[in-house]
């Protein structure tokens, strides 16, 4: 039998529609993804806890739930809004359905409503408070709740998703990975993958800082031929440091990156030190670090086509991205400069710092989902190490 389930925001709308996965009752920014696939990468992706997510593809669940393409050990995001889901799913890989997979994690969906009038809502108000209830179908009780939940901005959600312990990372990219990467039309970037015969001689040791990091990063990471070693988002510059690296990477991470003032510290006492590389939060936390300021984007850029223009080469990539905060470019010291841009509302989407080996991207070059166009940044990780081991 068909469940209710509602989703009220906080300016008064209430939409009501058909419940998914697991009954209950959240809160959280409700954001969308505009990304065609990828829904299972999206459902795993730490960056969105504190977040209900929709999708405004249509049909969502078609081609199931396969175990190997998770981007971490669980689901973060609050809630998931779909315009309908598919229930029969067709695809050689899949285990599970995402109705069971959903239920299993213990996740609200929400199915049956009108997705391109909640899209055009929130990209017309912003990005707002909801509550999404299988429990509570009184809509101005739902209203508010949503009313009385807590903002995302200002918390620290990084605590909630960070590894408990350190860990040495293992896996690179799968078979199937490797093969759609060597046959992407990404024709005029370098080929990361085939890039990798020349590091073979470099036994470099990446440690990793993970606020909630996709796992296909570290795979990349781990595919550049490094010993890659994760540590928590709340260690110390010494803590780092103790371990020698040749290198640092800054991973993705949920919500607001100003409050994570601990992470903030640990970056400006690694900067100068040894080459930095950060994604998304990463990028954020490098940049505050610098002396940069963050805003609040109004709805954010969450999908897998966000183009981006390479200020160095003029050249476009063709995006995967999920964030809802920006470096604001009037608060960049002249020591750092933009390397690319995003060319929907010419945001930051690029930074490098001027005198040391430390640059960040505002997307995921480590795609999943999404295209390969940018993997070319993970080679250009590698260099800059093996650039300030000749120069030291
Ligand atoms: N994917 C991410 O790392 C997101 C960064 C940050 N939480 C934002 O929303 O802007």
């Amino acid at each position: 039998m068909q469940k209710t389930a509602k989703l009220a925001l906080a300016d008064g709308s209430v939409f009501t529609g058909t419940a998914f996965g697991a009954d209950g009752e959240v809160h959280g920014e409700v954001v969308f993804n505009t990304s065609m696939t990828g829904y299972q990468e999206i459902l795993t992706d730490p960056s969105y806890c504190g977040q209900i997510v929709t999708m405004t593809y249509p049909q969502i669940g078609n081609y199931g739930i396969v175990p190997e393409d998770v981007e971490s050990s669980g689901i973060a995001l609050q809630g998931f809004i779909i315009r309908e889901l598919c229930e029969i799913p067709s695809n050689y890989r899949a285990t599970q359905t995402l109705d069971e997979y959903l239920k299993a994690a213990g996740v609200i969906g929400l199915q049956g409503i009108d997705t391109r009038a909640l899209v055009r809502k929130i990209r017309t108000v912003g990005a707002m408070t909801g509550v999404l209830s299988t429990e509570d179908l009184d809509d101005e009780s739902l209203v508010k709740k949503a009313q009385n939940s807590p903002q995302l901005a200002g918390q620290d959600l990084v605590s909630q998703v960070i590894p408990q312990s350190a860990c040495e990372w293992e896996e690179g990219l799968s078979e199937l990975a490797q093969s759609s990467s060597t046959h992407s039309f990404a024709g005029n970037m370098i080929d990361t993958l085939a890039e990798n015969e020349d590091n073979t001689d470099c036994d470099f040791h990446i440690v990793a800082i993970d606020y909630g990091m996709k796992w296909n990063i570290a795979r990349h990471l781990k595919q550049l031929g490094c010993k890659v070693t994760i540590l928590p988002g709340n260690c110390t510059a010494q803590d780092v440091l103790d371990l020698n690296p040749d290198g640092v990477f800054l991973s993705n991470g949920p919500g607001d990156p100003e409050p994570l003032t601990y992470a903030i510290e640990t970056i400006r006492g690694l900067l100068g030190k040894v080459p930095i590389f950060g994604i998304c939060l990463g990028h954020q936390l490098l940049g505050l670090a610098c002396g940069c300021k963050t805003f609040k984007l109004k709805f954010g850029h969450r999908g897998a086509n966000q183009p981006v223009v390479n200020q160095d080469t003029g050249q476009v990539e063709i995006t995967s991205q999920n964030h809802g905060f920006a470096i604001d470019p009037e608060s960049m010291p002249d020591d750092v400069e933009i390397t690319h841009i995003n060319m929907n509302d010419n945001t930051v989407a690029g930074l490098r710092h001027k005198t040391y080996p430390a640059f960040s991207v505002q997307y995921h070059p480590e795609a999943s989902a999404g295209p390969h166009d940018s993997h070319y940044l993970f080679q250009q990780f590698f260099d800059s190490i093996k650039q300030a081991q000749v120069s030291s």
